[in-house]
């Protein structure tokens, strides 16, 4: 977990050692910046807990030392619903898989596997399956939920009669279509008086399966629910860290489907080391911005569920985005490559939200700007692509190094040399 206490003092040590006090020196970008994640810094209050977090502390007080204690419901039977359904009832939870399709819950049932999901894997034979929502979610401490993005509402609409203090973490990396709403602004929404999380992490459920070691982030303003989330899925394969940046992790999830997309269409035209290294480290930039202007602490991008997701979907062909940007950048067009995929890709309707919202907010989102092109304005890909090198003087880490203040000189600086250049040359041509 970040230690509020010293990420402020940190933060408040940059922010001394600065020269802020002249508009001219004043680097508005990275002082918005220090500012909010101070304030988030500050805003780390110490545990103040409402009467339904109250009441989950004191269920989960002693779940540290026997998680067998917790009853888990997961909303979901994909393949990370499965993956972390089958982590927890390992771990000795009372867990139950919910799956909507009768059929695919006896299957499960009989079989011990998720056939159409994860069809090599065997599931541990404590993990309870159920089709029946009442059932499956009366009566636990969490509910997680990892449905796409897409359903999450009508999926929180459908529990909302059986909630009674339970709390929910959502592991869905989704933005709702034309809300731009993330998963927590939609149970703030639907279940006000609900304690709440989202995980969010490098966490490809097949490597999950496999016993890779892999590690997450719970992310919760609420200390029991952290600890809880921790205890029901640490394990030695497993670590499961902590933050209090709900925002920002749940954003790095959501984001970094962008650029798994772009990743992948690079790889279709073969590109090297250094190009795929360019776009990572744009990508971090375009979502470090996007998080900031939407009040997540940017320091945040620099963990598990920032870069750290961002370079495993990024580098895998496991990764379902990635494999969508590989069909398109061969010449798919996107029904057809989402069709063929036949499983959940959220960077598709991620990249038409963040396009729309950061048109709408001025923010500067290259790549997804160019990946809208491709895929909803038909585009041609490659030439998308070079456009993108032609987009003039930039700085590298804008946080440090803000764009209105040097490459407004460093454009200008082109323009005009641009137009030397041209004089020079219709002078040679006229002598
Ligand atoms: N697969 C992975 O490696 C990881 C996935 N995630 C996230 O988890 C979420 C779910 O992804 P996956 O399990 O991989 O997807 P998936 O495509 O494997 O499965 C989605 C599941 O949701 C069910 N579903 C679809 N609409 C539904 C609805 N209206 N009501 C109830 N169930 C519905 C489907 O029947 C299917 O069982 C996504 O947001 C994804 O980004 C997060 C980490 C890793
Ligand atoms: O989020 C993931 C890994 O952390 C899974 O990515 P995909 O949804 O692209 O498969």
């Amino acid at each position: 977990m970040t230690s509020s206490n010293n990420s402020n003092k940190d933060i408040g040590n940059d922010n001394s050692d600065m020269d802020n006090t002249t508009p001219e020196k004043q680097n508005s970008l990275l002082a918005g910046i220090i500012e909010r994640a101070s304030k988030s810094g500050i805003g780390r209050k110490k545990l103040n807990p409402s009467a339904v977090e109250s009441a989950v502390a004191k269920n989960m007080a002693d779940i540290h030392n026997s998680p067998t204690k917790l009853r888990l419901a997961f909303l979901g039977g994909g393949s990370f619903g499965t993956a972390m359904a089958n982590l927890a009832a390992r771990n000795g939870c009372d867990t139950t898989l919910w799956v909507r399709n009768k059929r695919a819950v006896k299957a499960m049932a009989k079989t011990q596997t998720n056939k159409k999901y994860l069809p090599s894997y065997k599931l541990d034979d404590r993990l309870k399956y159920s089709h029946d929502l009442a059932m499956a979610v009366k009566d636990k401490d969490i509910i997680f939920i990892a449905v796409p993005g897409l359903a999450f509402r009508e999926t929180l609409k459908s529990i909302a009669p059986f909630i009674s203090g339970q709390s929910i973490v959502s592991l869905t990396k989704g933005m709702e279509k034309d809300t731009f709403a993330l998963m927590s602004d939609i149970i703030k929404d639907e279940l006000p008086e609900v304690n709440f999380g989202v995980m969010s992490g490098p966490n490809l459920a097949i490597e999950i399966m496999k016993n890779m070691p892999s590690a997450t982030v719970i992310a919760s303003d609420s200390e029991p629910l952290r600890h809880a989330v921790q205890a029901a899925l640490h394990s030695a394969f497993f670590r499961v860290f902590a933050s209090d940046d709900v925002k920002g992790v749940e954003l790095g999830g959501a984001l970094k489907n962008i650029y798994a997309i772009a990743m992948g269409m690079a790889a279709a035209y073969d590109v090297g080391e250094n190009t795929k290294a360019m776009i990572l480290t744009c990508a971090l930039a375009e979502m470090s911005r996007f998080g900031v202007e939407a009040g997540a602490n940017p320091l945040t991008f620099l963990g598990l569920s920032g870069v750290g997701d961002l370079y495993a979907t990024c580098s895998s062909e496991l990764s379902r985005n990635y494999r969508i940007g590989n069909m398109l950048g061969r010449g798919m067009n996107i029904d057809a490559a989402v069709k063929k995929l036949g499983q959940t890709a959220e960077g598709v309707n991620t990249i038409q939200q963040v396009h729309e919202k950061a048109t709408k907010d001025g923010i500067y989102m290259p790549i997804t700007h160019a990946l809208y092109a491709v895929i909803y304005e038909d585009k041609a890909a490659l030439g998308v692509a070079l456009h993108l090198m032609e987009a003039g003087f930039r700085s590298d880490v804008e946080f440090v190094m803000a764009h209105d203040h040097s490459n407004a000189t460093l454009t200008a600086q082109m323009k005009s040399s641009n137009s030397h250049t041209e004089d020079e040359k219709d002078d040679t041509d006229s002598k």
